[in-house]
């Protein structure tokens, strides 16, 4: 395809060598995930020019990317750690991108100032690096790399350095920045599958150099093939619309959680709850008390998953699909077997509400 990013790369680092090719539609954003040493920076490294490959095609909507050196690419990074110049303003840091692709200083400070205010820091323009906090500092870094209108945005774990506290907002903020993205396609790299989730529309996931699965993020974390997908995905995840005390299902259920700060009611949405944190009861028992969310299902299957049993569900409605941890003298008492029909329960303080990202009509990865 000619629009969006169509990237084939081989990389040798030593005795790891990267192989994968894949597309991404222009406007979307796919994010990469794999465990350490996948080679998810190697990767980024190469879309950016960073690194030189063995062997690349790489095309950005047409265009070759491949041979040029990485400040001709039209590229935007942001890495863990925004790298600002430290001697520079704020106002500065972030005009110094449209500088150097040769605006005058006045439009430079003008497209700094927009993109300061637009990721919610423009009172911070004067300030110098050091005197901002972690979520600050990577929001500037992030307005620093759209201030230099990329086509391409490279998102190398932006959230992985802030503390838990910063971390909801800032994702809060990029979300905002990649909705109205336009044309413009990203990548981002990361280990949170909740980051994927809630950042990007598909999702590639590395193992050893190899793409190991791809396809849309709610398909690949719901029904994961590998183990690593499996494990960072332990999550259950019901897709719906926000309300103010948690999320409407398609057919019209409401599930119970906590907002994040960023939900807004109506929106597009995403509940996520552990397994650990569903219970299982006999189908006739009632098991009224605090706020519960709670649902008839089908028993689809049960694995060991270490020192617990990891029951899935099926049946109609929002919670077929899902996956409930029992001990295994649970599984005896209950007399669970596949077929089985149960009762779940899942306190509404165990469920998170998130804010999905829009995902584009017609976004697909091609195979
Ligand atoms: N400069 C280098 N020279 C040789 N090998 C390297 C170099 N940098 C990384 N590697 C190797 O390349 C492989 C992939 O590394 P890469 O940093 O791309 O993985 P990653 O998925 O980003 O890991 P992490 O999640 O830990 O950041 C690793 O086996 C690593 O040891």
């Amino acid at each position: 395809m000619s629009e969006g990013l169509h990237a084939e790369i081989e990389l040798s680092r030593g005795s790891f060598d990267l192989r994968v090719a894949f597309d991404v539609e222009a406007g979307t954003v796919l994010a990469v995930l794999g465990p350490n040493g996948s080679g998810k920076s190697s990767l980024l490294g190469c879309l950016s020019g960073l690194l030189s490959p063995d062997l690349a095609t790489i095309t950005l909507d047409g265009r070759a990317l491949h041979g040029l050196p990485p400040h001709a690419r039209a590229v935007g990074l942001l890495s863990q750690d925004p790298l600002l110049f430290p001697h520079l303003s704020v106002l500065d840091n972030v005009a110094f991108s449209p500088r150097s692709k040769g605006a005058g200083r006045a439009r430079a400070r003008e497209i700094a100032e927009h993109w300061l205010e637009q990721v919610g820091v423009a009172e911070f323009a004067e300030r110098k690096p050091a005197q901002l906090s972690g979520g600050q500092a990577q929001r500037v870094g992030l307005a620093r790399a759209l201030a230099g209108d990329p086509d391409l945005l490279l998102l190398d774990e932006p959230l992985a350095a802030l503390d838990v506290d910063a971390t909801p907002a800032v994702r809060g903020v990029l979300r905002r920045m990649l909705d109205q993205a336009g044309t413009r396609t990203t990548v981002l790299v990361t280990h949170d599958p909740l980051d994927a989730l809630t950042l990007a529309d598909q999702v590639l996931v590395l193992a050893d150099g190899r793409a190991v699965e791809r396809g849309p993020v709610r398909t690949v974390l719901a029904a994961p093939r590998t183990a690593f997908t499996a494990r960072i995905a332990g999550l259950n995840l019901v897709a719906g619309t926000a309300t103010t005390d948690g999320l409407r299902t398609e057919d019209g259920t409401v599930v119970a959680g906590i907002p994040a700060p960023d939900t807004e009611p109506g929106k597009p949405a995403v509940a996520v709850f552990a397994p650990s944190a569903v219970s299982v009861y006999p189908a006739e028992e009632d098991h009224a008390g605090s706020p519960r969310n709670t649902a008839t299902v089908v028993v689809a299957g049960l694995e060991p998953q270490g020192a617990v049993i990891r029951l899935r569900t099926t049946g109609q409605g929002w919670a077929a699909g899902l996956s409930a941890d029992l001990t295994p003298a649970a599984v005896a008492d209950l007399r669970l077997e596949p077929g089985a029909t149960v009762s779940l329960s899942i306190k509404a303080t165990t469920v998170t509400i998130h804010p999905a990202h829009a995902a584009p009509i017609g976004s697909g990865l091609n195979p």
